[in-house]
């Protein structure tokens, strides 16, 4: 049995032509199921739904042999023992500082004043001000950063950014890009070994629709 880690949302929406590619279709629906184990029309692959921040620790502790997580969940994971064997070019956006449009970061930056940002992301946010030089107050949040300067918590966010239009929405304005974002394959190294050719095969064939150009997938 081969067991795949998604999320649910954007990850498992455009995992799924990937998976197709490999032959293999997802049989339930999960907006419309309660379900966290759904199964496929391979009797020997089966998915498993789990949170966005979960999929590397499923598969680091063999919940899960292969997974598909965002290089932002990875690098806040740190990706110990994990096989990264294909970037697949899906969920991708930016992760970014923003601030509001009343805040002059570039002064503060200039200025050496200390910063306090609010992020989900801390690993990362910390490895960039660093590298930097800024000193900066961390708060850890777990999700709706754009309200941290709102409400005067924070100077800043650092977060991840598609359209912008979140940050727009919030009278937020994108300071700093940090790093762009895509989700990547991860793959339990143990589960390589005793299931190589399983693991192989759709290990090939999501590379095969990875290198298809774009336009001839639509
Ligand atoms: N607006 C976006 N556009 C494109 N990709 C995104 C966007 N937001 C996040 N992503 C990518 O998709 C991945 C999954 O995001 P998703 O929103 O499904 O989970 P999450 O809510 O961040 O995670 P969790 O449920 O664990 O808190 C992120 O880790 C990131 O790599
Ligand atoms: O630039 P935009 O296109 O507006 O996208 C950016 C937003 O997308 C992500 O949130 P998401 O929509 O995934 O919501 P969630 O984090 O609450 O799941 C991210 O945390 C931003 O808030």
């Amino acid at each position: 049995m081969i067991t795949l880690a998604l999320s649910k949302g954007r990850i498992f929406d455009e995992t799924l032509p990937l998976l197709a590619g490999a032959g293999i279709e997802v049989l339930e629906d999960p907006e419309k199921s309660r379900k966290l184990i759904l199964p496929t029309n391979q009797p020997e692959v089966r998915v498993v739904l789990v949170r966005a921040t979960d999929v590397p620790t499923y598969v680091e502790y063999g919940g899960a042999d292969i997974g598909v997580t965002g290089r932002d969940v990875l690098l806040e994971h740190g990706g110990a023992g994990l096989y990264q064997p294909l970037d697949l070019q899906i969920a991708k956006c930016h992760m970014a500082v923003a601030a509001p449009v009343g805040f002059d970061y570039a002064r503060a930056v200039r200025q050496g004043s200390r910063i306090t940002v609010a992020t989900k992301y801390t690993h990362i946010a910390r490895q960039f001000f660093a590298e930097k030089g800024v000193h900066v107050d961390l708060i850890k949040l777990y999700g709706s950063m754009e309200l941290a300067p709102l409400t005067g918590m924070a100077d800043a966010i650092v977060d991840l950014v598609s359209t912008g239009k979140t940050l727009k929405a919030n009278n937020l304005i994108e300071v700093e890009h940090i790093m762009d974002i895509s989700s990547r394959l991860v793959v339990n190294q143990a589960a390589l070994k005793l299931k190589t050719a399983a693991l192989r095969h759709i290990i090939d064939a999501f590379a095969r629709a990875v290198a298809v150009p774009e336009e001839l997938n639509n």
